[in-house]
């Protein structure tokens, strides 16, 4: 789905990401870990098409990421960042219209009515009930579901994440990272997502990038990255890596020095 080869972006003299070669599959979750600085937000706008490397080259489906056009992209790639949602008086529903956008013509109209699907996506983020509320007045959990809900709306064959948790409680935390689950496996959608909770990429992610200095630190699934030796060396902390008691996955617990 995703061939990175020697990607480098500078900023200036300043690097950002240095020759970075990665593979995603479709249908993967990967998760992109690393400490403050080390390229994650950078990588996912060299992903996303948004900015262009320095040197190497981005592929998605085995052309370069920069000869798609800007609705042609917006078919197959939807970014979902920290907050989501800018301040907006537009309702939820009219947030989750806007996501077809790619599928409309120059009237704004669709083939088909888009209706239907949009009830069914806001009945799986339980928006219906909030569907004429502004934007602007919900709460941060429910605006992060309609942020989900309007990239669902896109119908993307990838989805970038840039840490969408940040300003959720942990209810939401775990419902929102559930909801991705849950659309992937209806739709086996490929994910990528900047993480800083160790612990939830350690539950949904099948693999973890582990960025360090800009360049990758390695990459394999959450036990082979989530070693007590990589986040002492590489995020400076020292920690207790633990099996969860229910599936035995990695969890991170800090060790107060
Ligand atoms: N537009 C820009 N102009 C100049 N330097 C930039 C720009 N964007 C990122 N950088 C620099 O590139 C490096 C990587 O930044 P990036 O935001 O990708 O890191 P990150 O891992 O996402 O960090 P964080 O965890 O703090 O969000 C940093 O040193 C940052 O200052």
């Amino acid at each position: 789905m995703i061939t990175i080869q020697h990607v480098s972006k500078y900023y200036d003299d300043h690097p950002a990401l240095q020759d970075l070669s990665w593979h995603v599959k479709a249908g993967e979750w990967w998760g992109i870990i690393g400490p403050n600085g080390s390229g994650k937000s950078t990588l996912l706008q060299l992903l996303s098409g948004v900015e262009a490397p320095t040197s190497g080259r981005v592929e998605l489906e085995g052309r370069n990421i920069r000869t798609f056009g800007r609705k042609e992209l917006a078919r197959k790639i939807a970014v979902l960042q920290q907050e989501g949602l800018p301040q907006t008086n537009f309702t939820v529903r009219e947030v989750l219209e806007m996501g077809r956008y790619p599928f409309q013509n120059w009237r704004g109209r669709e083939q088909r009515d888009p209706g239907p699907f949009l009830d069914s996506i806001m009945d799986k983020l339980e928006l219906r009930e909030l569907q004429h509320r502004p934007v602007d007045l919900l709460s941060g959990g429910q605006r992060q579901r309609a942020a989900l809900g309007k990239v669902m709306a896109q119908e993307p064959s990838l989805l970038l994440l840039d840490e969408p948790t940040t300003y959720l409680d942990i209810r939401y935390q775990l419902q929102f990272m559930n909801m991705v689950a849950s659309w992937r496996k209806e739709t086996g959608i490929t994910v990528i997502s900047v993480l800083h909770d160790l612990n939830l990429a350690s539950q949904f992610c099948d693999k973890l990038l582990l960025l360090h200095e800009n360049q990758s630190a390695g990459e394999g699934s959450p036990a082979q990255m989530l070693t007590e030796e990589n986040l002492r060396d590489i995020f400076r902390v020292d920690t207790s890596i633990v099996p969860h008691p229910c599936n035995g996955l990695p969890q991170v617990l800090l060790v107060r020095q």
